[in-house]
């Protein structure tokens, strides 16, 4: 990463905004923000559950936390940045809405289409701030797409397995398809499997995009896993990654904080702010 963009610890501390505070992801950044000196909580939005009230004050780790369900009341209450882990029907939503207070996006929150994602880019041009949209914080799990990009170049026969916590709303995982975007731009699509060959279950093969195949696993006790298995004559090889707390995407979402800082536009997938 190129140093004159990180955030200084001289500087007054970023005043960040939480949207998805009770969530899995939501309780690890507003403990990070708890923790880091140069990040501050200003606001935090969750869906108000039975039982719990718009407007009571929760507790996350040492923190307090008012509970609204009110995004506008957040962003009224400047901050600089907001980081979203809600869920894919909510996420396009509250980025531009973001955009529009001025407050520079940081989105975890997967399910966002290319041409959604290019939308949010111009809107954060237009209004000269940065954002960034990374569907893996996890610094592994980059390094895991890139090492696979990479190999893809000379090891072009792959299939990409995810898998993960029985929670989760989509499929494939964004970090699957951010994968798939990046083995895209390294070579060309390629016809795997036998050319005659028919699911006589469907769903067997996984899904196709752009000439590899996905396949997803759901299961309880998981949290975030990908394996990439790629062979050749002869020879196999396996790039795997395992998130095996979710700890393991604050170190990105941190970077992503103090990135935004000082960016204008945005960028998508935390690659694209490490000098890898
Ligand atoms: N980029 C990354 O590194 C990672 C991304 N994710 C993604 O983050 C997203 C969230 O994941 P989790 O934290 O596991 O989900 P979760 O279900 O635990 O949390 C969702 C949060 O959104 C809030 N929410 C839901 N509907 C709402 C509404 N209508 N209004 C206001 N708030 C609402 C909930 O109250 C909750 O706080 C998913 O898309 C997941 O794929 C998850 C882990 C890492
Ligand atoms: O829902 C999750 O948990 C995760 N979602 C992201 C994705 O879809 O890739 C990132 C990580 O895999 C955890």
């Amino acid at each position: 990463m190129d140093a004159s963009r990180s955030h200084r610890s001289d500087m007054a501390p970023i005043k960040v905004a939480v949207a998805g505070a009770t969530g899995r992801m939501g309780q690890e950044v507003v403990k990070l923000i708890q923790r880091e000196e140069n990040l501050t909580l200003v606001g935090a939005t969750a869906r108000s559950k039975v039982g719990q009230d718009v407007g009571e004050v929760i507790r996350i780790g040492r923190v307090e936390v008012p509970l609204t369900d009110s995004l506008d009341d957040v962003l009224a209450q400047g901050p600089d940045v907001l980081v979203d882990f809600t869920t894919p029907d909510l996420v396009y939503e509250n980025t531009e809405k973001a955009i529009s207070y001025g407050v520079r996006p940081v989105v975890g929150t997967t399910g966002l289409t290319e041409k959604e994602i290019q939308e949010l880019d111009s809107r954060c041009q237009e209004a000269g701030i940065g954002g960034i949209i990374a569907p893996n914080f996890a610094i592994g799990a980059v390094l895991m797409m890139v090492f696979t990009a990479k190999a893809a170049r000379y090891m072009p026969h792959l299939e990409i397995i995810e898998m993960h916590h029985d929670r989760k709303l989509d499929a494939p995982s964004g970090t699957a398809l951010k994968t798939a975007e990046l083995i895209s731009q390294e070579r060309q699509e390629l016809k795997q499997g036998h050319p005659e060959e028919k699911e006589t279950l469907e769903g067997a093969r996984g899904g196709y995009k752009d000439g590899y195949r996905v396949h997803s696993v759901r299961l309880p006790g998981l949290v975030a896993h990908q394996e990439v298995l790629f062979s050749d004559a002869g020879q196999l090889l396996t790039i795997r990654h395992d998130s095996l707390h979710r700890e393991s995407f604050m170190p990105g979402v941190k970077l992503a904080i103090e990135d935004v800082m000082s960016r204008r536009g945005l960028v998508y997938g935390l690659e694209k702010i490490l000098d890898l």
